[in-house]
């Protein structure tokens, strides 16, 4: 981190984390800050599920809800951006405050509750920009108070395929009630049936099917994962992105928010999250789509996920702790590392750690 990204955040950390969000939001708007791109670098392409992705590192949902800044997201070096969680209709989310920072783990906890304005709004900002290049996911989610939350999946599917690279089915966060229910096997059967058979019903205009990503949490046992390999293989799911936040508080330092309600995420979720991440690469073999997620903040970290068993990786709170020259940091020191070992694509330290990383215990 040089003298300028150390003065940007301790700008931001004088501001609640969400009013913090706010901004920054604000300042991608306006073209700010001004980062240099990482060159384009043929060895950290990756190409999966029909998709071509400049390099393998994205920027997680959670941070651009509603599709406001996607290009300036792959403007600071991502390959890819994941928008969203975005649910049918517009809702506030839990009561303020719901982002903290424990800043000596550089993590966070957020009970933010699908806070979005709704897909008619997201819907909008992404046919503005069709046409555009750059692999841009939706992620979607289910309203607080449906009745029906597959129904919600349903509708977003409808809604976004035509419009996003790819589709994340968010069934992992911890702050809607009873959301995560939908990965115990019954309801995640019916869930995929009915998302899969939506999906199939488009008109096939763009001669293609958007891939299917499921999101899981971390807090699964191994017979869980085990159901949700099972479910992803039989209803054909194109990936499956690991992880959500945790609601385990592993480890942390003394901090006045350890006992906030929430998903932690940051750099105390990385052993976790790649564990899990590895017992699912175990389970659904080496042809299914996997992406890392959990405590990336760095190139090292961002390796580390590819070895035990992902084909890319996203971040986000490592973000908010390093700023936003973080990514293009990240994709230049993946570049170089490749340089280094003479590798001909990034693609093929892919499970080289996956024994390790499988074999310890959740
Ligand atoms: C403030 C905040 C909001 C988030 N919102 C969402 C969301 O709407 N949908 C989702 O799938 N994940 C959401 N996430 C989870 C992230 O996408 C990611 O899975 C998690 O934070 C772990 O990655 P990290 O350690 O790099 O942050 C959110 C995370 C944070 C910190």
């Amino acid at each position: 981190m040089n003298a300028i990204d150390r003065l940007g955040r301790r700008l931001l950390f004088t501001f609640d984390p969400e009013t913090a969000h706010g901004l920054s939001i604000k300042a991608l708007k306006c073209g700010l800050p001004v980062v240099a791109k990482p060159p384009v670098d043929h060895r950290l392409r990756v190409q999966i599920c029909g998709l071509d992705f400049p390099n393998p590192l994205g920027m997680a949902a959670g941070y651009d809800k509603n599709g406001e800044v996607p290009d300036a997201l792959l403007g600071l070096g991502f390959g890819f951006a994941e928008i969203g969680s975005v649910t049918p209709l517009p809702q506030p989310g839990n009561p303020k405050p719901r982002i903290f920072r424990l800043t000596k783990d550089e993590a966070v906890i957020n009970r933010l509750g699908f806070n979005n304005e709704g897909h008619v709004r997201c819907e909008e900002r992404l046919a503005a920009r069709a046409g555009r290049p750059g692999v841009v996911g939706v992620n979607i989610g289910a309203n607080k108070d449906s009745a029906d939350r597959i129904a919600d999946y349903e509708l977003g599917v409808k809604r976004f395929a035509r419009h996003a690279s790819y589709l994340t089915v968010n069934i992992s966060s911890p702050n809607t009630p009873g959301l995560r229910n939908m990965q115990a096997r019954a309801e995640l059967a019916e869930l995929l049936s009915r998302i899969t058979a939506a999906r199939a019903a488009l008109p096939d205009g763009a001669g293609r099917k958007t891939p299917l990503f499921l999101k899981i949490a971390p807090d699964l046992a191994e017979a869980e994962l085990q159901d949700i390999a099972a479910e992803v293989a039989d209803k054909a799911v194109d990936g499956v992105i690991v992880s959500n936040t945790t609601i385990s508080r592993p480890n942390l330092q003394p901090s006045a928010f350890l006992g906030e309600a929430g998903g932690l995420s940051g750099k105390p979720l990385f052993e976790r999250s790649t564990t899990v991440l590895a017992k699912m690469r175990r389970l659904v073999g080496p042809d299914l789509a996997l992406i890392g997620v959990g405590g990336v903040d760095s190139a090292e970290t961002a390796l580390e996920k590819i070895r035990a068993g992902a084909d890319l990786v996203q971040l986000y709170t490592g973000m908010i702790y390093a700023g936003p020259a973080l990514p293009g940091r990240i994709v230049s020191e993946m570049a170089r590392f490749a340089e280094r070992e003479g590798l001909s694509s990034i693609t093929s330290l892919r499970d080289s750690r996956l024994d390790q990383w499988a074999a310890k215990p959740l």
